[in-house]
């Protein structure tokens, strides 16, 4: 067996013509593959001579180096016994620069061309406690994965020589005209994620012609947010606070602002779950823009952002309150966090005006189902509700044909959250830039699928073959005719 590398013999080679690393315990000579790194070669080199894994997996698979690099690149293990505390010093403090790169360090908004672009770009150049707070979902991020995932597994059934030269995509969402039908989700703490924070997402949004769901944890007080857009609707989403009167005192003060339309309940997070990535970010790396009004505390679970921020939602809420909260607002009240039909007709039952099918982007309960799979399942055992209700759906829509599938499937419109927040990072512009991102690819998917007004299709069934995930589903409440659409639509 060939010997372990020392830190000593590492460090020899820490120039570009000479520039070995050490990746995931390996150690590479990257001095002739560093030139051509798509990613530039300056990163490389920041670790000539040291340890660049963490900064390496913050963008890439694990196996990608052992993929691409040549045999004779391969240097061999690296001997962790000989480990200094100097050195570790000194890879932190690269990693560290790494992080917090300027703005003129980030790739131009202009690179960025699709949604994951976004979320890459904040993994490789954001602040890494925003970074673990934004990407983090629950214990294994089951859900979040399948959110996405099954989103691909719902395949189109197009039509063709439809004239599509012209497409509509406005839809009116809870009495607001949009340009597309898709609001910002709520989001805590923005601010960790740009400057601007949720002004940047009030602005963008307006100048889209879409909306934003402010949160009741955002970094900028309320009034701010508005101020980003002052025209302009906005929805508000609510925690409901263990000291009732707080949500009294919000709901009081938004009642009187015209500019929110609509209130959605957040009815998924009893309870901040366990998010691990966020979990192992110590309190001290907190930038500390919303705790204010929270004492942080580190527990054996570490002290996560999103939990710090969120011990103050009261896990007695029932829907015994939908009563009290209605004394205390005239706006459309809407359940955000549906994860079964049974709930969503309880909702209309209830006198909900809407419901958001959502887990929270995978951040509440692992393993609850993908969202796309409870708009299934609502389409089969409650077909009624898209009637009487507003359905929105959010977690994992990153293309504008994620939108096309749930208006077929009957939502009025979808959330998109993490991709937003990692926009803010290039402020207001980088906002309008996934917007538009969203709207180009609708449209293009519209018209490849022959269907020129996106209202004109809401609830047809036609365009799409639900077969691949149909086999996910549970089985029915009750026996309904297949989805309990009319033959004609099928
Ligand atoms: C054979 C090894 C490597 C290959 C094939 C490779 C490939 C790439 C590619 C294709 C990109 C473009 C963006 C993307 O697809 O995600 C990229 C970006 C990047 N790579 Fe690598 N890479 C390698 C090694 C490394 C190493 C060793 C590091 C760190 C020490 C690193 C750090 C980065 C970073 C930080 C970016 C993002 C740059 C930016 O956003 O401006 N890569 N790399
Ligand atoms: C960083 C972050 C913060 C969030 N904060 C809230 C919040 O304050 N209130 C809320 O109802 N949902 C919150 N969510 C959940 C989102 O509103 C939304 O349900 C989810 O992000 C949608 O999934 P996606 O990120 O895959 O698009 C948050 C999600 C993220 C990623």
């Amino acid at each position: 067996m060939a010997p372990k590398i020392s830190v000593v013999d590492i460090t020899k080679h820490s120039t570009p013509e000479d520039c070995w690393l050490v990746i995931n315990d390996q150690v590479y000579d990257l001095s002739s593959f560093a030139p051509t790194h798509p990613g530039g070669a300056d990163i490389i080199y920041k670790f000539a001579g040291k340890d660049g894994s963490k900064t390496y997996n913050s963008v890439h698979a694990p196996n990608l180096i052992e993929k691409e690099l040549s045999l004779s690149n391969k240097k061999g293990a690296f001997d962790l016994s000989t480990v200094t505390q100097i050195w570790i010093d000194s890879n932190k403090e690269e990693e560290s620069i790494s992080t917090t790169l300027g703005p003129n360090e980030r790739p131009p908004l202009s690179t960025l061309i699709n949604l994951d672009d976004f979320e890459k770009v904040h993994a490789s150049h954001g602040p890494r406690k925003a970074n673990a707070y934004v990407e983090g979902a629950s214990n294994d991020c089951l859900t979040l994965a399948a959110n996405k995932s099954l989103w691909q597994k719902l395949w189109f059934r197009p039509r063709i020589m439809r004239n599509v030269s012209k497409v509509n995509t406005k839809m009116t969402m809870l009495g607001v005209k949009t340009t597309m039908p898709v609001f910002i989700c709520p989001m805590g703490i923005a601010k960790t994620s740009g400057p601007q924070g949720e002004a940047a997402l009030g602005a963008g949004a307006a100048a889209s012609g879409i909306i934003h769901c402010v949160s009741t944890t955002a970094s900028l007080s309320l009034e701010d947010v508005l101020a980003s857009a002052p025209q302009h609707p906005f929805f508000f989403q609510l925690y409901v606070d263990k000291q009732r009167h707080k949500t009294e005192a919000t709901l009081k003060k938004i009642e009187k602002m015209e500019q929110i339309r609509a209130i959605f309940v957040t009815v998924d997070l009893a309870v901040v779950s366990k998010r691990e990535a966020d979990e192992r970010m110590r309190k001290q790396e907190a930038t500390s823009v919303y705790s204010s009004r929270q004492k942080n505390v580190i527990d054996k679970k570490g002290a996560g952002l999103a939990r710090t921020t969120g011990n103050f939602i009261d896990w007695s809420l029932s829907w015994e309150d939908l009563a009290w909260l209605r004394k205390h607002t005239t706006k459309p009240i809407l359940l955000k966090g549906i994860q079964s039909a049974a709930d969503a007709k309880m909702a209309l039952q209830m006198g909900c005006a809407g419901i958001v099918v959502s887990n929270h982007g995978g951040r509440a309960l692992d393993n609850a189902p993908a969202t796309i799979l409870i708009l299934l399942e609502l389409r089969r055992d409650c077909p009624e509700i898209f009637d009487k209700m507003e359905v929105y759906i959010d977690g994992g829509v990153r293309r504008g044909s994620d939108i096309l599938k749930a208006v077929c499937l009957g939502a009025r419109g979808v959330g998109v959250g993490r991709p937003f927040q990692c926009s803010v990072m290039y402020d207001q512009e980088g906002v309008e830039s996934i917007a538009w991102i969203l709207q180009d690819e609708l449209e293009t998917s519209m018209r490849l699928c022959g269907i020129t007004d996106l209202d004109k299709v809401r609830g047809d069934i036609s365009y799409l073959n639900t077969s691949e995930i149909q086999q996910f589903l549970p089985p029915p409440l009750k026996k309904t005719s297949f989805f309990g659409f009319s033959r004609a639509k099928l």
